[in-house]
């Protein structure tokens, strides 16, 4: 009686996470949501030259809609959920041009197809062939308008191998600049090398990014700040401003707030991966050379286990025979990736 009951529960269990990964996107990211215990809300960040709207997405990603105030031209950056570009688009009651990919992964390109038919003509901006309907491929320091905005595309590598930056600025302004980081750079952390080296990321990071201006904005793909920041905490115990940080992005991260943009320069106090010439994590690494320290830094927080970092019980309900770890039985389910690609890197 016991196995039958067992059986029949797996069996739900089994029916359950397969409806879950067969549901549209949206769906999925509504009951990731659900599952994650906060709706994450979008918010507006206002320059007299540029407004960025950050678009929560799935259960972590980030969209943003790029507005030119002057000319109210505005681009979207990785769409993956349509139909909330949409509603924002309404709202600002501007004139949607282009798509500006970062990179070609399913949770940021898979929503190309669907805005070319909602918004016919759109430009669609990436590094990559395997970008979903890509028009404009793009390389290192192609630069292009948007109403009044300049836009210069920043080559990435190491993510993936066509990944792009998008750096924006207007012109004679007094205020920040903007980057769109993608998988690359994250709040106090860094994208996975799925496709690169640490010496291609060290170029991506300090050579590129770390050479713009301090109070360049940073938008990146996702939200992992808290996570990012545990590790970071890991590598240098006694570093204030991480503890500090942390502390802040819980308080956020609860009430269901982006912590999102940082700046360059504070990505420098706090950012690991951003520190690598740095004493503290120097040692951590047991490395002096600034390529070596990044490539420890990146193997360690792969293996490294969020220690208190609970999924809410019920996350983890999903029974996947061979599954070992329920945050990645949790990012399989909410990804609907197949979890063998989603190891690979392959998706
Ligand atoms: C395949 C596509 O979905 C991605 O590359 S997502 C970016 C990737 N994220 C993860 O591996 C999940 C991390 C986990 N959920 C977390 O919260 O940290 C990535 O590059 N992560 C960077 C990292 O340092 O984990």
């Amino acid at each position: 009686m016991l196995f039958k009951s067992l059986a029949r529960g797996a069996c739900t269990l089994i029916g359950a996470a397969t409806a879950f990964k067969l549901a549209p996107v949206d769906v999925r990211a509504q009951a990731a949501a659900l599952l994650h215990g906060a709706v994450r809300k979008s918010s507006v960040v206002e320059q007299a030259n540029m407004r960025v709207e950050l678009l929560p997405a799935l259960s972590d990603n980030y969209m943003y809609l790029l507005i030119d105030v002057d000319t109210r031209e505005a681009a979207v950056v990785d769409p993956v959920e349509p139909i909330k570009v949409v509603e924002a688009v309404r709202k600002h009651g501007v004139k949607l041009t282009t798509i500006l990919t970062t990179h070609h992964h399913w949770d940021h390109a898979s929503g190309n197809e669907k805005m070319v038919k909602l918004f016919p003509g759109l430009k669609v901006y990436g590094g990559d062939d395997r970008v979903d309907a890509i028009t404009k491929k793009v390389s290192h320091s192609h630069s292009f308008k948007l109403g009044s905005l300049g836009v210069k595309c920043l080559f990435t590598p190491c993510h993936t191998t066509g990944h792009i930056c998008y750096y924006v600025t207007k012109e004679n302004s007094s205020e920040p600049s903007a980057v769109f980081t993608g998988d690359t750079l994250f709040v106090a952390g860094c994208g996975k090398f799925f496709e690169g080296t640490a010496e291609q990321m060290y170029k991506a990071l300090i050579g590129i990014l770390g050479s713009l201006p301090p109070e360049t904005r940073v938008y990146c793909g996702h939200e992992y700040t808290v996570s990012n920041l545990k590790f970071a905490r890991h590598v240098e115990p006694d570093n204030e401003v991480i503890q500090k940080k942390l502390e802040w992005a819980k308080e956020k991260c609860s009430n269901g707030e982006a912590t999102v943009p940082s700046t360059l320069a504070e990505e420098f106090t706090f950012n690991p991966f951003m520190r690598v010439k740095e004493e503290g994590v120097q040692k951590f690494t047991g490395e002096t050379d600034p390529i070596e320290v990044l490539r420890v830094l990146r193997r360690e927080k792969d293996k490294f286990k969020k220690a208190k970092e609970r999924l809410p019980p019920h996350a983890c309900w999903v029974w996947s025979g061979g599954f070992s770890d329920p945050e990645i039985q949790f990012q399989s389910l909410e990804q609907g990736t197949d979890f063998l690609n989603y190891q690979g890197g392959k998706v």
